[in-house]
């Protein structure tokens, strides 16, 4: 989206009321660009002027094609999704139904509309499953849909081969065909982050926080926002003529780059909030015991009462077990460099907004839910022994 050569491009987000999506908009806005937000939610921010947001749900064609007509849309940013973290990975017929249903609706909108691009949105998951990955490439397999521990990131995977197939089909309205990438996201964090950031401060303030678990050598990676905001600019690019097309029909993995042990990278925002980070380690197959507890749980009571679980057992591989990958492809073809952060801005925006410890606020509540917590612990742990006692 160069503001020099095409002030006028016009370009649609799906998901653009999310986090993520709302910030690409925002960024692409001030490039130039005629910027079309298309989500069941409104972002909880103003919409800066130039933006315009469709209320509309990917589920039905119909309010795709609503929201594509009368315009001559030059690329399609498709992020919207469903089912990533906490109960909504469990809603597994909405998943699907948004993942896969909504993404084959936005293909046929974009064929039958002429949109020459699409770039998808998609995650380290497609093909991490629960194995060690250390800086692993684009050559590697999709993770056999069998094998997803979830059905968030099945989905996600079926989307991505779909989009990435469509890559080179013919548009109705044209000559021309479509050209599609996909870009493989790692866990986003950014000030304002609604969707792990406010749950691993309720953690933290509900004295939840008490102990980490896994192998403390283990990396993970993360992706500050407004690093895959650039990918996602750059990868629109590169689906262009003048760039030669070199994205087309390629995925790519997206980080900052430095790969980090997940608790040690929360604790610059625990510290920051004036806590004491937890000196308690606890083996992951406990966690993991105790994250299937939590699972049945919200299977049993989720009906009467829709709480948060604790923790999934994809979350619990997520955070503990080693997955990074290499930029290099993406710093090449894309020209992708990602920028340094770190977690500062992110405690000055809790901060802001009143969060942060105060001495004596320890209270009843957090009492009665580290109660909880511990019993469902031992519950877990009674479990793990009862599975290694068969297993000799
Ligand atoms: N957040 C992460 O850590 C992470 C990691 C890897 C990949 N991703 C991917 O990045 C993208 C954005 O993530 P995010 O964190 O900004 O999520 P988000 O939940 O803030 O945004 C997703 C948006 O999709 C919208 N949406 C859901 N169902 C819809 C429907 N039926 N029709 C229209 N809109 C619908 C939601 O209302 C929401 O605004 C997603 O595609 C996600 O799979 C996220």
């Amino acid at each position: 989206m160069d503001s020099q050569k095409s002030p006028k491009e016009t370009v649609l987000i799906t998901g653009g009321g999310g986090y993520f999506g709302f910030r690409l908009g925002c960024a692409l806005n001030k490039k130039g660009a005629h910027v079309i937000l298309l989500d069941i939610s409104s972002p909880t921010q103003t919409i800066p002027e130039g933006i315009k947001f469709i209320h509309g749900d990917i589920r039905h064609l119909s309010d795709i094609e609503k929201a594509f007509q009368d315009v001559d849309i030059t690329c399609v940013f498709h992020i919207a999704s469903y089912g990533m973290s906490g109960r909504e990975q469990l809603n597994r017929k909405l998943i699907e139904e948004v993942n896969v249903r909504g993404t084959e609706n936005i293909l046929q909108a974009c064929w039958r509309r002429g949109v020459p691009s699409l770039v998808y949105t998609s995650t380290f998951n497609v093909v991490f499953g629960g194995q060690v990955i250390k800086n692993g490439d684009e050559s590697l397999p999709y993770v056999p849909l069998h094998l997803h521990p979830d059905h968030y990131s099945r989905t996600k995977s079926i989307a991505e081969k779909k989009v990435l197939e469509a890559n080179g089909t013919s548009l109705e309205k044209s000559n021309g065909v479509l050209r599609t990438c996909a870009l493989r996201s790692a866990g986003i964090y950014g000030p304002g982050e609604q969707r792990h950031l406010p749950r691993v401060v309720s953690y933290i303030e509900r004295g939840l926080f008490k102990f980490v678990f896994g192998d403390p050598k283990s990396l993970v990676e993360f992706v500050h926002v407004d690093n895959l905001v650039q990918a996602h600019i750059l990868a629109s690019e590169a689906l262009k003529a003048n760039k030669g097309y070199i994205a087309s029909g390629k995925p790519y993995f997206i980080s900052d780059g430095i790969p980090i042990n997940n608790f040690e990278f929360f604790r610059p925002l625990v510290e920051g909030l004036g806590y004491s980070f937890p000196s308690i380690r606890l083996p992951m197959k406990l966690i993991y015991c105790f994250a299937f507890l939590t699972e049945m749980a919200y299977f049993v009571l989720g009906q009467l009462y829709n709480f948060q679980p604790f923790l999934t057992r994809t979350e619990v591989n997520k955070t503990s077990i080693t997955h990074y990958f290499s930029l290099e492809k993406a710093k090449k073809e894309l020209g992708y460099e990602p920028q340094p952060f770190d977690l500062q801005e992110i405690v000055e925006w809790f901060k802001a907004r009143g969060h942060g410890r105060s001495p004596g606020n320890r209270d009843s509540e957090s009492l009665i839910w580290v109660g909880v917590l511990v019993l469902l612990l031992v519950v877990a742990a009674s479990m793990l022994l009862s599975f290694v006692g068969l297993s000799l």
